[in-house]
């Protein structure tokens, strides 16, 4: 069976069944997933080596995207997450996407930058000359930590040195632009600023000060691009609105920051499903939704093509690796990868900005429309028959009647479920 991201009724199996069912689909080996099944997923002896005082394990669950097409390839997105209704979202979003074949990804090369600060650089007008004219030198010293990534291909590319006023005086902060391939580089670039550090403050003529990676990863972005089809989404007046709320968005930073949770709802899902650093992915983000105006801003931007579809468009920085970190280390993480069948760190950051402008559109159409509750709410029914004590045989009915009932909440839900148990 070729590879396909379309699984019809994988919602109504059983984990096992479907776990078994995506394989299938993927053309993986179902035993390469297998961790997917915390009892073939990561153990506590795994874990204790992984952070300090290890005391047990936090299960998140791990759903499946699908629909998925990304540059012509059909693909199978794991995404961690515990909010209901996003693997639906990002799911639905593809499905529509598909009709104009999906989403189109690009990126620029995998480059890291840490920075070095220097304070007390009497003239650092001349203190950066100094530093630039030192380039070779640095550069050299940087790489000779990390022959192992200079053997891939990697290592530092150049070297840009800026001055930074702050309220306390003015700071030369060399920026060492690392190509780290396919790892995160996090690791990688901290320990190329440790090294050159010392010696940079000398040719600057000042006392080294933080030596660490800036997480506004901006010379390492992701593109996606995708047109959803106007006939598809109800007409043109939908389609107006779609552009009107993604708009507000551009405009104003409280509709902004929603806007962004929406796109990073399916990317943290992803970056936490390959064992990737969630918090390094949304700091770069965030800083990167500022206008040329200073301004907090969306990451995305929808307009309306000549046809009067929705041409959707998002970039952001993606430092995501392949090796580094818990990617390798986590078997679930490892399962994950698999299962997205990348080789690269490239496109899995681009598969990954994929996910995020699809989660982004599913969530701007349902509030454009009908408005988010419908939609999430009867999703996270599931997780309010739950909270009130329905056993597993016992959620479908309550959450048919809270739904049916229009009152998605768990003081109902306490009623219905007494109902239900009395025989009413
Ligand atoms: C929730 C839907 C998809 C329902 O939408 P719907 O039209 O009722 O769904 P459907 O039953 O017609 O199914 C359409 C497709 O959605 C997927 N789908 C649908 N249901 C399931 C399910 N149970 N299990 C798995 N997949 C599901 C599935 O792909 C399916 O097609 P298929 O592949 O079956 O041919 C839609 O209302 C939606 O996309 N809503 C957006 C929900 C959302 O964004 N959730 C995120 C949490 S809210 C949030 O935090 C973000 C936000 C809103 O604040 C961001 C912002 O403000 O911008
Ligand atoms: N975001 C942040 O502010 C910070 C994040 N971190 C953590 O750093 C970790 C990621 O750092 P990394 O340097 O990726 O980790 P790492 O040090 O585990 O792996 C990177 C190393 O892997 C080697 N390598 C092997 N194969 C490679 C390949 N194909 N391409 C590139 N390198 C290859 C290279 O020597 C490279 O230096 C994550 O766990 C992250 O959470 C650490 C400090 C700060």
């Amino acid at each position: 069976m070729p590879r396909t991201s379309r699984i019809q009724g994988l919602r109504d199996l059983t984990v096992e069944a479907r776990r078994k069912s995506v394989a299938e689909a993927a053309g993986v080996d179902p035993e390469s997933i297998a961790a997917f099944d915390p009892a073939h997923g990561l153990g506590l002896g795994h874990a204790d080596h992984m952070i300090e005082n290890v005391a047990g394990i936090l299960g998140v669950p791990l759903g499946i995207a699908t629909n998925f097409v990304v540059n012509r390839a059909e693909v199978l997105v794991p995404m961690a997450t515990e909010e209901a209704s996003v693997v639906a979202a990002a799911s639905n979003a593809a499905k529509i996407a598909r009709v104009h074949g999906g989403f189109t990804t690009s990126s620029t090369a995998p480059v890291m930058q840490a920075q070095v600060q220097i304070v007390g650089v009497a003239d650092p007008e001349a203190g950066r000359v100094r530093l630039l004219e030192a380039r070779e030198e640095l550069i050299a010293l940087a790489n000779a930590q990390d022959e192992r990534l200079v053997e891939f291909g990697g290592g530092v590319r150049d070297i840009a040195v800026r001055l930074v006023s702050s309220r306390v005086g003015t700071y030369v902060v060399a920026h060492l632009q690392v190509d780290v391939r396919d790892a995160m580089g996090a690791n990688a670039v901290n320990t190329m600023a440790e090294a050159v550090a010392g010696r940079a403050a000398d040719i600057a003529g000042g006392r080294p000060l933080l030596r660490i990676l800036t997480n506004k990863a901006d010379l390492r972005l992701c593109r996606a691009r995708a047109v959803f089809d106007a006939a598809t989404l109800g007409g043109a007046e939908v389609v107006d609105d779609i552009i009107h709320a993604a708009a507000l968005a551009e405009a104003d930073p409280y509709r902004a920051a929603t806007h962004n949770k929406g796109i990073m709802n399916g990317v943290s899902a992803v970056v936490l499903a390959t064992g990737n650093d969630t918090r390094a992915v949304e700091a770069g983000a965030h800083s990167h939704a500022i206008s040329e105006s200073g301004r907090y801003t969306s990451l995305s931007r929808f307009e309306r093509d000549s046809d009067g579809n929705v041409v959707a468009t998002l970039e952001l920085p993606m430092p995501v690796g392949l090796v580094g970190g818990a990617t390798k280390v986590h078997p679930a993480a490892q399962a994950a990868l698999t299962l997205l069948g990348v080789r690269t760190a490239a496109e899995l950051a681009e598969i990954i900005t994929a996910v995020g402008l699809a989660q982004n559109f599913a969530a701007v159409r349902a509030l454009a429309t009908e408005g988010i509750q419908r939609g999430h709410m009867a999703l996270h029914a599931r997780n309010i028959a739950t909270t009130v004590g329905a056993t597993a045989e016992e959620v479908p009915a309550v959450v048919a009647r809270i739904i049916a009932d229009k009152k998605v909440h768990a003081d109902h839900a306490e009623r219905v479920l007494a109902d239900l148990r009395a025989g009413r």
